[in-house]
């Protein structure tokens, strides 16, 4: 199929799936690995759109893999259960109470979410987390975080399983110890380490800023290893950012191809960023 120019306008005025198709190339066998985060994650509609833009890319031969987070809504139930959280580095410290109200949250209410938004456009979604089928196996971050984990070990063939059977797996970012132990991984981390076994053509991280911003404010479309690193020593790189710029150097250092941190709430914007010209967001290649 060859591909036609793909704007915001013919996107949006598609009314259907099929209508939207030839404006796409088929990608056939891509793997791309979407981080969905907590704040990207707000309203009914915007979940409702991201949806129907990997329902989509299924559609075209991508093979799409969702690694979710939901810090706001962890935050929530925790307020309610008046459990006090604190963030070192953009990472929750974690006690046992607090592992359980993460599981209970990521597993049970976010991850069933997607699956259920994704489903709902006629896709076919299976819900899982780190701990299914050995999928992430970690170690202990730092002592002083607790039981967040550092992905070790990361056995992707459930997912290859699962593309086979044209089902898209939306993951949870929880693994399991050697120990028994569960762990609490920052949801960027794990999308990471997953595209980085599963080698991914492409990990987008979805927030909620239109990319990563420089001293003056203004969206960085190309960022390199070097800028990341000043950026960070200068402080402009901060909190939830530093997550997802690690994780972009260390996915591009295992062989991801490229990595692009991008607004999530914007209409279409894993569609605008894979098949338009200009993409979207903060580019991050290695080189
Ligand atoms: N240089 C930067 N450019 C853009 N955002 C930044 C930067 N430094 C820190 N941030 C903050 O990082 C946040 C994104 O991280 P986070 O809130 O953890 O997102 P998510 O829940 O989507 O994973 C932004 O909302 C912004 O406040
Ligand atoms: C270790 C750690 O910080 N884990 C995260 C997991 C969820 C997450 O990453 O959520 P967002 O992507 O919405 O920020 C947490 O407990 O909040």
């Amino acid at each position: 199929m060859k591909k036609r120019e793909m704007t915001r306008d013919n996107i949006a005025t598609a009314r259907t799936l099929s209508e939207a198709l030839p404006y796409l190339q088929r990608y056939d066998d891509a793997i791309v690995v979407i981080k969905l985060g907590g704040h990207a994650m707000g309203s009914d509609e915007g979940m409702e759109s991201f949806a129907r833009d990997v329902v989509l890319m299924r559609q075209v031969g991508v093979n799409p893999v969702i690694v979710h987070g939901g810090g706001p809504m962890i935050n929530r139930l925790l307020d309610k259960l008046d459990i006090k959280s604190e963030f070192v580095g953009g990472k929750r410290v974690t006690d046992e109470a607090t592992m359980e109200v993460v599981e209970m949250v990521l597993s049970g209410q976010v991850n069933k979410r997607i699956v259920q938004a994704i489903n709902a456009q006629g896709g076919k979604a299976v819900g899982l987390s780190g701990k299914d089928a050995n999928l992430i196996t970690c170690v202990p971050t730092n002592p002083a975080l607790g039981l967040v984990g550092t992905p070790d070990k990361v056995d992707p063939s459930i997912l290859h399983t699962l593309f086979r059977d044209d089902t898209i797996p939306v993951i949870a970012p929880l693994g399991a110890g050697r120990n028994g132990e569960t762990f609490n991984i920052n949801g960027d981390t794990a999308a990471g380490a997953v595209a980085a076994a599963l080698q991914a053509d492409r990990l987008l991280l979805l927030t909620d800023v239109d990319g990563v911003r420089g001293a003056d404010g203004a969206v960085l479309t190309e960022l390199s290893s070097s800028q990341i690193e000043e950026l960070t020593k200068e402080g402009v790189i901060a909190g939830g950012m530093i997550p997802k710029t690690e994780t972009a150097l260390d996915a591009l250092s295992y062989g991801v191809r490229a990595v692009v941190i991008l607004d999530g709430r914007t209409p279409n914007a894993v569609l605008l960023e894979l098949f338009t010209e200009h993409g979207a967001g903060s580019l991050i290649r290695s080189g």
